[in-house]
């Protein structure tokens, strides 16, 4: 369940939200919604990269019994940075930045415990895709144990933009897959990379998993195909945490 006081309802309302540039998650619309006001709305978030779903009013109805007008806007936990202007500045700090993608987690405590352990094992930041994920509500900022209070997560249009900036910038780009015969161990996980975890259905989208430049497979030795992606992503950064801080094993 969102914790309620994330949700803003009613046109006006998240009309100056958005104007506030308030940091919004999604907003719900009601489908055939045609009110002047919410043309307002529309205006208003023109240029804004706030995703919108239209959706039956009964799906409103079910988040909020009081008088939501047709606009349910949830505002998020956090505020997001953008990947474009992380790197440049980590770059500058003397960093050798290591990201961690989530490409289309959708289960919050997935989300939350990842981010936790991105937090124990020193990453720079979490990147989501804009659509098709989990985003920061109350309940993934308390999973993470307070990790989404101090780490960047970085919320993007397009993931495979994204990779093929990161690319640019000089990161290796590492996904986690079952599906690959290359056991992770014997991956290079020095200098900047960024791992990507895939969604808990699908894995990593076919063109994503293109882009990458190493395929990490941590063995399954019985019957079941994959490890929880939370549980993937513990090791995984627990090997990078190896290989790029030796001196504190
Ligand atoms: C539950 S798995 C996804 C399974 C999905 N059915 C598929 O076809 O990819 C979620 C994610 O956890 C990570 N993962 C799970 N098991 C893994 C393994 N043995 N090696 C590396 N990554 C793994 C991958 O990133 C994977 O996309």
């Amino acid at each position: 369940m969102v914790d309620k006081s994330e949700i803003i309802f009613g046109v006006r309302a998240v009309i100056e939200a958005v104007e506030a540039g308030k940091e919004i998650d999604k907003i719900l619309v009601k489908k055939d919604i045609q009110s002047d006001l919410s043309k307002e709305l529309f205006t208003a978030l023109r240029g804004k990269m706030v995703p919108v779903q239209r959706v039956p009013v009964e799906r409103l109805n079910r988040v909020t019994r009081k008088n939501h007008q047709g606009v349910i806007a949830y505002v998020s936990a956090v505020t997001y940075q953008k990947v474009e202007d992380l790197v440049p500045f980590l770059y500058e700090q003397g960093k050798n930045p290591f990201f961690v993608m989530l490409d289309g987690v959708t289960d919050v405590r997935n989300f939350g415990a990842i981010a936790r352990t991105c937090e124990c094992g020193g990453v720079d930041a979490v990147v989501i895709p804009m659509k098709g994920s989990v985003s920061v509500n109350a309940d993934a900022v308390k999973t993470s144990a307070g990790a989404l209070h101090t780490l960047p997560v970085c919320r993007e249009q397009s993931l495979n933009t994204t990779i093929k900036y990161l690319k640019d910038s000089g990161f290796r780009i590492l996904a986690a897959t079952e599906k690959g015969d290359y056991n992770y161990t014997q991956g290079d996980y020095t200098g900047p990379i960024c791992l990507i975890m895939g969604s808990e259905d699908k894995g990593i989208s076919a063109e994503n998993l293109s882009l990458c430049d190493e395929w990490m497979t941590i063995p399954i030795l019985g019957n079941i195909q994959s490890l929880n992606v939370s549980v993937a992503a513990g090791v995984l950064i627990y090997e990078a945490v190896k290989q790029r801080t030796p001196d504190k094993e």
